[in-house]
């Protein structure tokens, strides 16, 4: 499963796979300040690695998909980075797959370097996958949606974000009446067409969205859905939101999960519980 390593397997197809071992939840590590501090550490570099770390062992594990949060270590620079590689390291050894959430989105020739850092076999930064922003238009993204399909890597679009701040533009309606949402939902789909079981684009649609907001009824690649947790959607939410047989959900929780630590048990515990909880109403998951 390790990034490194993956030429030969599409992303859609190890995803598939991780799930089907693991369970669909996928837990972001975002080592906040207030986190740092409720764990009893510094708000420095070295907090930071200790804090990433710990989580990354207690969890990387047991969940299918481990999705660090770029922001909180670009934070301290250099030594912020050095640090996720250490977690990317350590979540390869440990069987996860690594989706970097760091939503590049930029013009094709920079989003080229982008690609580069992030999807090229042998970046010090290679991941699984990574989330981009289509809103420099999806045409830009081609250079790592090309490089994702010939190194077996994976990218998610942001689609229909969990934030709020995200209506506005993203229920925006072109002439046709389809929203900006649901046009980079089926762009991504053109891209994944006759993909089994799961193409490599995935798109990025919030727990916490209105159900029926964007149609996935005929999506064959993942769906990153952040909200759950900390940002109020349940489990019930989840499956309000998408159904109950969604192939390629991967409901997402970050501080719901990190506020259990320093302990990795509980760390570990509190996973568990919010897959758990899934199980109980995704059954099909
Ligand atoms: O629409 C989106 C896209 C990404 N995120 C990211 O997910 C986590 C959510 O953290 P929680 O602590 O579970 O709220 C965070 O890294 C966001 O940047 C998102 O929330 N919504």
């Amino acid at each position: 499963m390790s990034a490194e390593n993956t030429a030969a397997r599409p992303f859609g197809a190890r995803l598939a796979e991780a799930v089907a071992e693991r369970g669909p939840l996928c837990v972001g590590v975002d080592p906040h300040p207030e986190l740092l501090r409720s764990w009893g550490l510094p708000v420095d570099a070295s907090g930071l690695e200790r804090f990433a770390l710990t989580a990354t062992e207690a969890l990387a594990g047991s969940v299918a998909v481990l999705k660090p949060q770029s922001a909180f270590f670009e934070t301290y620079g250099s030594a912020g980075i050095a640090v996720l590689e250490r977690v990317l390291a350590t979540t390869r050894q440990a069987g996860a797959l690594l989706l970097l959430d760091v939503k590049r989105g930029d013009i094709g020739s920079t989003m080229a370097a982008y690609t580069d850092a992030y999807l090229a076999d042998g970046a010090p930064l290679a991941v699984d996958a990574i989330t981009v922003s289509p809103y420099l238009g999806f045409g830009s993204l081609e250079p790592a949606l090309a490089k994702a399909r010939s190194t077996g890597r994976g990218v998610f679009v942001l689609a229909r974000t969990s934030n709020p701040e995200g209506h506005t533009v993203q229920r925006a309606r072109d002439s046709s009446g389809t929203t900006v949402a649901q046009s980079v939902v089926d762009a991504a789909a053109r891209y994944n067409a006759g993909a089994e079981p799961l193409g490599d684009v995935g798109v990025v649609v919030g727990a916490t969205v209105g159900p029926g907001e964007v149609r996935l009824d005929t999506f064959n690649g993942p769906v990153l859905a952040p909200g759950f947790g900390a940002q109020g959607a349940t489990a019930e939410d989840v499956r309000r939101v998408f159904g109950a047989g969604l192939r390629g959900l991967l409901p997402a929780s970050s501080r719901d999960v990190l506020r259990h630590g320093p302990s990795p048990d509980a760390l570990l515990s509190a996973a568990r519980r919010a897959a758990d909880s899934l199980a109980a109403i995704l059954p099909s998951s």
